[in-house]
Parts: structure tokens; C-alpha cells; sequence
């Protein structure tokens, strides 16, 4: 495959905090438009990853490329969803929405018909003039959801998104996740511990091994969509990679 084809290349990338040592000379590439999700135990690193993506931090050892430049989030069209949510107090629902659009300077009916869908999409109609802090938390992570699709990124970094949602927003959002997927051909890194969602989800999934994390195994799920969890095939392939966390 040529270079142009990945999205995200990540060589010999090794992060030590101090003394503690969480990723060891890992690598691996991301294909333009796949959907990847990461598993592994916990604190192996994941969230550290994505923050060394994001330039959050720097590699110890290793580099990151996107679109085979070294990452630089000023320069790509990226955008993030924590499992904290994270909107702005000061901001109502709609202006949380509008903001990062706002900032992009994208043209006023642009704005408004990316916001109305995404309010739409998401359920939001009733808190649309509402503030952050009078929000379900459920209900303000959907609105850090609603602004990283609202921007319609290349690449879409998600860490945990639906860790603190009922079964039923989440099964929908998982839905709606793979909906932008495929109408954007945005590239997704999806963090989950949550091994039915990866499953349900990804095309293909990279377990992690106990820090100092490198790559346990990488599994292809070819199942069609939308998916039935109930399936033997489905089945079969979450049983193997549940296998190979409990490993530890
Ligand atoms: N800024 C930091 N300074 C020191 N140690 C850190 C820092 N950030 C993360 N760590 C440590 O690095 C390790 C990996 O953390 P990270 O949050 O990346 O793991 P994770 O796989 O995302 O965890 P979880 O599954 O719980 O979400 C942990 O031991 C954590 O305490």
C-alpha cells in the first residue's frame, strides 16, 4: 500500500512518563477512511496515544505522521471526543454547536444547516438554549459528539465516547457514529474497553498488551452492516478478543 493511502503512519512510537514506561516502540498505519478501534487493559496507554497524536505530548522515541506530515493538530482537520465532556459553561447547547464552525469561519448558512442537522441527529431540539451545566451527563457528551461531527473532521479521535451512556443513546450514537463515517469518509480512532462495541463498530481492531503496551494482535472484522450482535460470527470474533485481554 502506498503512503498516500494511510491517513495516520505511527513508527517506533515509545512515551515514557519519568520513569514509567506506557508504549514501547510501536507501529502501526491507519488506512484514509477506515474505522479502527483500540482495546486493551487498563492504563496500557490508549488515552496517551491519542495525546501524543494530538500533541498533547511529545514521543519519547518514534513520530507520528498524518497525511505523512509529522501530526500537528493547527494543521489537520481533527477533532476529539473525551469521555469527560468538555463543552464551553458559558455557551448554550446551539452555541457550543456553532462554535468551532464559527472558528473555522464557514459561511453563516453553512453553520446553521451543519447545526440544525446535528441537533436533529442527536436529539438535542429541547436543550438547544440550554446551558452545559443544566445538562444530564449523558446529555452534555452527546453535545461534545454533536461538535466533532458538526466539524465533519478527516480524522475523528474518540476516547471512550459512550462510557457514561445508557445502553439505549449508546447503541443509537454507535449507530450515528458509523452513519458520519460512511457519509463523511472521515478517518475514526475509537477507544473503548468496551469490547461488544469494537465488534460492533470497527474494521479492524488493535488489542494492546499491559504497559509498556505494544501490539498484542490486530483483528479484521469483515462482518457486514449494521451489525447483529447475536450472530455466531459476531460472537465468535468478540470471544477472541476478549480472550486476548484476559490474557493478562
Ligand atoms: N501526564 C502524565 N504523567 C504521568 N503519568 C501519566 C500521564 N498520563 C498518563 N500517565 C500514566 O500512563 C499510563 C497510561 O495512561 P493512559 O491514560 O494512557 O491509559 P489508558 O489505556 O487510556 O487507561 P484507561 O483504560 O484507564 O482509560 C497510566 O499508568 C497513567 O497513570
Amino acid at each position: 500500500m502506498s503512503e498516500q493511502e494511510y491517513k495516520v503512519r505511527v513508527e517506533h512510537l515509545t512515551k515514557y512518563f519519568g520513569d514509567l514506561h506506557v508504549l514501547d516502540d510501536v507501529s502501526f498505519n491507519i488506512k484514509k477512511g477506515e474505522f479502527l478501534c483500540v482495546v486493551g487493559p487498563t492504563g496500557c496507554g490508549k488515552t496517551t496515544f491519542l495525546n501524543l497524536l494530538t500533541r498533547i505530548y511529545m514521543p519519547t522515541k518514534g513520530e507520528l505522521y498524518i497525511d505523512g506530515e509529522p501530526a500537528d493538530p493547527k494543521k489537520h482537520s481533527l477533532a476529539v471526543v473525551f469521555q469527560e465532556p468538555s463543552s464551553m459553561p458559558w455557551l448554550t447547547v446551539e452555541q457550543n454547536l456553532r462554535f468551532g464552525l464559527e472558528i473555522k469561519k464557514l459561511p453563516k448558512n453553512e453553520i446553521d444547516r451543519r447545526v440544525e442537522n446535528i441537533i436533529k441527529l442527536l436529539g438535542l431540539e429541547e436543550f438547544r438554549n440550554r446551558y452545559p451545566h443544566q445538562l444530564s451527563v449523558s446529555t452534555a457528551q452527546r453535545i461534545i459528539i454533536g461538535r466533532a461531527f458538526a466539524l465533519q473532521p478527516d480524522l475523528l479521535l474518540m476516547d471512550e465516547p459512550y462510557g457514561q451512556m445508557d445502553i439505549k443513546l449508546r447503541f443509537y450514537l454507535e449507530d450515528e457514529v458509523i452513519r458520519l463515517w460512511k457519509e463523511i469518509g472521515t478517518t475514526v480512532v475509537f477507544i473503548t474497553h468496551n469490547i461488544e462495541e469494537a465488534v460492533y463498530l470497527a474494521e479492524r481492531i488493535l488489542i494492546l498488551t499491559n504497559k509498556p503496551a505494544h501490539i498484542k494482535e490486530e483483528v479484521q472484522v469483515d462482518l457486514p452492516r449494521p451489525r447483529d450482535v447475536t450472530a455466531p460470527d459476531f460472537i465468535a470474533i468478540r470471544n477472541h478478543v476478549t480472550e486476548q485481554i484476559k490474557w493478562w
